[in-house]
């Protein structure tokens, strides 16, 4: 069913994304470096990359929610048909929850813990209008069964802490799709849960995507987990989209070196410092960013050339695509 909805096209175009933020004494951070990438209707994407790669202030960037010091974003980003970076803040504001929503990694920062699951979910659905209490209420119901509780009645009137951590999250997925988005942004969902609710609530997304033609951009340091759900993956690196291409073509034949160190030593969680295991050296911190291939300083088949100027995204496996000019 997903496969005919697929070819619909773009739900989600972004195209050179940059974001600038103010740093101490006047300077400016580039924080996120011509970033673009598209996302389909009914496709699963996932965004990977170690932590401080701007996984997620990419996802918040595309419900225009930047960091308070953020100076200006360029590029363009298009959402439905309407460009976020120039469309007036009421517009954007109008967007959300009904063009994309997101969901978090610990559900409880936007569950309220004082109101019940059916009347956090009756807020979201009101926001958007035009349903009386009546439909409302049913429609709670419908989005309780659609995320798979066996009991909708009965999770209606529970209170947040009366569920289990796999639950909060299916209720919140709930209230994501009160307004049915076209895009569901989704920043480490799992990474709390235990293995066995992380595959469950995985495969929840992927039947709301076949039954919802629902777009979906997955933000994950698993890469077992993305190559066994995702259609296609893009690798962030120090901001800068480094590889994209199909999930198992990029995971079973990276081609950008990066992406290959990160394979082979998927990390597991977050570490304290911002070494990881198997790839030598360590993430540029945002200040102290340079030109030429960010990873160049770590990479194994560097060359001169890779350390000036700009590297621009070529063709290096069908539908896959290296930041790199000396890829595998
Ligand atoms: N307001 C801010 N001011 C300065 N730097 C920021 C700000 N917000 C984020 N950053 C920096 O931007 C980079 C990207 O952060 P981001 O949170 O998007 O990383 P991430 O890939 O989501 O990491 P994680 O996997 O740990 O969640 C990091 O280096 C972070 O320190
Ligand atoms: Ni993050």
């Amino acid at each position: 069913m997903h496969d005919t909805s697929r070819t619909a096209g773009a739900v989600l175009e972004a195209e050179e994304l940059s974001l600038f933020l103010r740093a101490g004494h006047g300077a400016e951070l580039k924080i996120v470096d011509g970033v673009s990438f598209s996302i389909a209707r009914g496709e699963f994407y996932a965004l990977v990359g170690e932590s401080g790669s701007g996984k997620t202030v990419i996802a918040r960037s595309l419900m225009r929610l930047f960091p308070p010091n953020t100076l200006r974003m360029e590029g363009r980003l298009v959402l439905d048909g309407v460009d976020l970076t120039t469309a007036p803040a009421n517009r954007v504001q109008q967007m959300r929850g009904r063009s994309v929503s997101m969901i978090f990694q610990e559900p409880m920062t936007s569950l309220n813990p004082l109101m019940t699951v059916e009347r956090q979910i009756d807020e979201a659905i009101a926001v958007a209008g035009g349903l009386g209490r009546r439909e409302r209420r049913e429609r709670v119901v419908e989005l309780l069964a659609d995320v798979q509780f066996a009991n909708p009645e009965s999770v209606r009137s529970m209170y947040p802490h009366e569920l289990s951590g796999g639950m909060r999250q299916r209720a919140m997925i709930a209230m994501a799709l009160a307004n049915n988005p076209s895009l569901l942004i989704a920043d480490e969902p799992t990474t709390a849960l235990d293995v066995t609710i992380q595959q469950e609530i995985l495969q929840l997304l992927l039947r709301l995507r076949d039954q919802h033609g629902l777009s979906i951009l997955f933000i994950s340091h698993d890469l077992s987990l993305v190559r066994r759900f995702a259609d296609r993956i893009g690798v962030l690196y120090g901001g800068v989209l480094m590889e994209t291409g199909p999930a198992h073509g990029l995971i079973d034949h990276p081609t950008h070196p990066y992406s290959r160190a990160l394979i082979g030593c998927i990390p597991r969680r977050r570490e304290a410092g911002r070494r990881q295991a198997g790839i030598e050296g360590l993430v540029p911190g945002v200040a102290d960013w340079f030109d030429g291939c960010r990873f160049a300083p770590r990479c194994p088949r560097v060359g001169e050339d890779c350390r000036h100027g700009r590297i621009e995204m070529t063709s290096t496996r069908p539908a896959q695509a290296a930041r790199c000019l000396y890829p595998l």
